[in-house]
């Protein structure tokens, strides 16, 4: 059978509706008995795309892109407002595994509830009903009502209703694996198998790694409009695009979340010293591919500053650890400040590095005792 999913033009807008709060008026009970604006908000455009029989999409974009909607979109939750999408194939979305349960039913009749609304019949129903609550270890509870499961056995239930079935397309945020961890085991598996047996997997989330290694194609998503589709490797070279001109804090947190997103760009500033009027740091950076870098960006209270002629310095000890090739890896360098800034302020000072201005790296890391009050004094 012929499996295939398409987007052509696709764009969504969502009602908001926001409360009238008179100005200057505090937000509280009256506000909220004063009524409600509507508007409607783009949440996507543009998306156009199709995936083949075999592909493994990552859709990939930060906080708040419209991953999860594009997901909806795909999967009919939502009708686009512009564009069409067109699916062949069974189609399962691992979206909200505990979407739909009816607290008052028992638990064998959530299992058909459920399973009815995800297009399954009633006969693969009854043959999947065991299985179905052995996996979620709930085989002595088919009677029982809902609302006297734990929240644990509930999201059990969800992914076992969810996951029963091989799909053909498998919409899924993030790789789902949740509960003790007895029950995380079995289900990485299942997921696995699921994964693997799909013929088209449209996966959400944040982890390079795990793109990297599960897909073949990538979508990039920017504030709701697709500004990528086609290879992985582009695809999170895009990205990576995308975020490098995020300010540090951001940045910060990306590289946290995500260890690979920069690529190996490493570094460490050793010493921020204030001198009358100066500020000096030094430390060392090594850029992607052991490459030495070209530019630095110093970001104090929201303020950039870039810095491209900084002193190189030979750094035998990085080269040792590791660089795979010669470079000069120490920098140095001096900027007038004016201001005067507070110590408080200098302590948030990030440091970045990369080879242009828009491709910075995450913020360096920071020798703990790296800030000096002055320069030291000679004997
Ligand atoms: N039902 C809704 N009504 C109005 N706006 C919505 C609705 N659902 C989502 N949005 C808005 O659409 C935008 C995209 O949200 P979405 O959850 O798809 O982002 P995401 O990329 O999945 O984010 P995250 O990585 O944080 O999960 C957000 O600005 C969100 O506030």
């Amino acid at each position: 059978m012929d499996v295939h999913l398409r987007a052509e033009q696709v764009a969504l807008e969502l009602p908001l509706d926001m409360q009238n709060t008179p100005v200057g008026r505090k937000l509280g009970l009256r506000s909220s008995l004063s009524g409600s604006t509507r508007r409607y908000v783009s949440v996507l455009s543009g998306i156009d795309f199709a995936a083949a029989d075999g592909d493994r999409i990552a859709v990939i974009g930060l906080n708040g892109a419209g991953k999860t909607t594009l997901l909806r979109v795909l999967n009919g939750a939502f009708q686009p407002t512009r564009g069409w999408v067109r699916r062949h194939g069974r189609t399962q979305s691992l979206l909200t595994p505990m979407l739909g349960f009816a607290e008052q039913a028992s638990v064998a009749e959530n299992v058909y509830l459920r399973g009815t609304a995800m297009g399954l019949r009633r006969a693969q129903l009854q043959s999947a009903l065991g299985d179905i609550l052995e996996f979620a270890n709930l085989g002595d509870r088919a009677s029982h009502r809902l609302h006297t499961l734990s929240a644990g056995q509930r999201t059990r239930l969800g992914f076992a209703i969810s996951t029963a079935v091989q799909p053909d397309i498998l919409l899924m945020d993030e790789w789902i694996a949740t509960g003790d961890s007895a029950f995380l085991h079995r289900a990485q598996e299942r997921m696995t198998d699921r994964f693997h047996g799909s013929r088209i997997v449209v996966m959400a989330g944040h982890s390079t790694e795990l793109h990297r290694r599960l897909c073949n194609k990538a979508l990039v998503l920017d504030a709701g409009r697709m500004r990528f589709f086609g290879a992985i490797e582009d695809g999170l070279a895009c990205y990576r695009d995308l975020v490098s001109a995020a300010d540090g804090r951001l940045r910060q947190q990306l590289a946290a979340q995500d260890p690979l997103l920069f690529g190996n760009a490493s570094g460490f500033v050793e010493k921020v010293r204030i001198c009358e009027g100066r500020i000096e740091i030094e430390g060392w950076a090594i850029g992607d591919r052991g490459r030495e870098i070209e530019v630095l960006c110093v970001e104090v209270d929201g303020q950039r500053r870039f810095i491209e002629g900084f002193d190189r310095v030979e750094r035998e000890d990085v080269l040792r650890a590791l660089a795979k090739r010669s470079g000069r890896y120490g920098f140095r360098f001096a900027f007038a400040d004016p201001a005067g800034r507070e110590r408080e302020s200098l302590q948030t000072m990030l440091v970045s590095a990369g080879m242009e201005r828009e491709r910075l790296g995450a913020p360096l890391q920071r020798l703990a005792n790296a800030l000096e009050d002055e320069a030291p004094v000679l004997a």
